[in-house]
């Protein structure tokens, strides 16, 4: 029985997915092989030792310590585009409520309670204040093209959107997806020039920390309007908040509250909802359930942001999992330590990812401790595992 440690709460969808016979699945597990987690930070706890892999159940990883886990040879997995539809939808509520300025005057109509018979001349009287332009016929700028980013500038196209679409990383997935009436950007200054409305779909990491900062607001065009579903960390709080108050930025509409924020005319705050929905917490926690139990179980490892994509079919016998550093020799060490100890190699594979690799082999024969110490002691191998 392997114990799986969950972090905040997992659809039950997803952990049903985890066998009880097989796996004992709790907030309160002491020793876990893995872990399922969305967004809860996972930066100062300590990782126990027992543990192999963990299960964000949603794209962004930044809550977890990858470089230490890579180190130690737990595996990360996430659930690319699991969420993405959720996210659209908010995305595009956002930029609806940056134009028609729906929170305030949500925040208004509130406050006419008690008004009595007064309240539909009041309403009348006052809803000019509320004005707000529409969508179509305004250019809008999407800053990263991937799982959400294409569904967010596809959609925006049949709202009557002039859309330009700004991904220097673009996959080729995502490319094929991508409407072909979004204008390319090749860099970031055409679309802050030219778009009415900006929206971010990129991860939050050392390069894009910042990334919407005061002198990335002075390219933009007077009254820009920003939506960030992304993260809080892409925007820097303080040249916003000074774009805000100058008139610079028309509206901004984040996920991502904090206290600065907070109270600010001209600033939306939603509390982290982009990927609250039934659909979207079944969809990343079944993904994150599914891929976590085939690495546990078989060691295949699919959607993983710090190891590569592994797998391998089971032919019977043991199976022998060795995550180590990508330099030369391992697979020479790896195999000679097997044929040592008299175990026949009946299907092997390498894959590697920058500075790791991994390697499968299924093997025929009596696996003891010989040869799982021997390949402890390979120069290089961070972790074996016999399945
Ligand atoms: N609000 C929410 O609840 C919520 C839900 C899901 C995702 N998110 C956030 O949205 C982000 C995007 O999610 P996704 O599913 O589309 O991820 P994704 O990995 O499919 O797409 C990210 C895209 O950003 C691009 N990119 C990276 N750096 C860039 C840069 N400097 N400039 C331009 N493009 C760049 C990548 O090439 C990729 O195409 C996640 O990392 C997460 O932080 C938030
Ligand atoms: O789990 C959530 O609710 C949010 C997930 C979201 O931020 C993500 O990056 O996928």
């Amino acid at each position: 029985m392997q114990e799986i440690l969950t972090l905040n709460s997992i659809s039950p969808k997803g952990v049903e997915r985890l066998s009880s016979s097989l796996f004992h699945v709790a907030d309160d597990v002491e020793a876990p092989a893995g872990i399922l987690v969305r967004s809860q930070n996972m930066h100062e706890m300590e990782l126990p030792e027992s543990l192999l892999a963990i299960a964000r159940a949603g794209a962004g990883t930044n809550n977890i310590p990858v470089e230490q886990c890579t180190a130690r040879g737990v595996v990360v997995f996430n659930t690319p585009g699991a969420n993405a539809n959720a996210v659209k939808e908010l995305t595009i509520a956002g930029l609806i409520m940056a134009c028609r300025n729906l929170a305030p005057a949500l925040d208004w109509v509130g406050g006419l309670k008690g008004e009595g018979d007064a309240v539909a001349k009041l309403v009348e009287k006052g809803k000019s204040r509320f004005v707000g332009p529409e969508l179509a016929g305004k250019r809008l700028g999407v800053i990263g093209l991937g799982a959400i980013g294409v569904k967010v500038a596809n959609v925006a196209t049949h709202l009557g959107l002039e859309v330009y679409g700004y991904d220097p990383y673009i996959s080729v997935e995502a490319a094929w997806n991508l409407s072909r009436n979004v204008i390319h950007c090749v860099n970031l200054n055409d679309l802050y020039s030219q778009c009415d409305l900006i929206t971010v779909h990129v991860p939050v990491t050392k390069d894009t920390v910042g990334l919407i900062n005061s002198e990335a607001i002075a390219q933009m065009k007077q009254g820009v309007r920003i939506v960030n579903f992304a993260r809080g960390e892409l925007v820097d709080n303080g040249a916003l908040l000074a774009g805000v108050r100058t008139g610079r930025v028309g509206c901004y509409v984040c996920d991502f509250p904090t206290e600065e924020l907070l109270g600010e005319p001209g600033v939306v705050a939603l509390p982290h909802l982009g990927a609250s929905t039934p659909e979207s917490e079944e969809n990343c926690a079944v993904m994150a359930a599914d891929q976590l139990r085939d690495y546990l179980l078989n060691g295949n490892i699919h959607n993983s942001v710090n190891l590569p994509n592994v797998e391998l079919p089971r032919v019977g016998g043991s199976r022998i999992c060795v995550l180590h550093k990508n330099v030369p020799g391992m697979l020479s060490g790896i195999t000679g330590a097997a044929s040592e100890a008299g175990l026949n190699i009946e299907n092997l594979v390498n894959k590697s990812r920058r500075d790791v690799a991994y390697t499968m082999l299924d093997v025929s024969g009596n696996v003891g401790g010989g040869v799982v110490a021997r390949l402890k002691g390979l120069e290089g191998c961070i972790r074996v595992r016999i399945i």
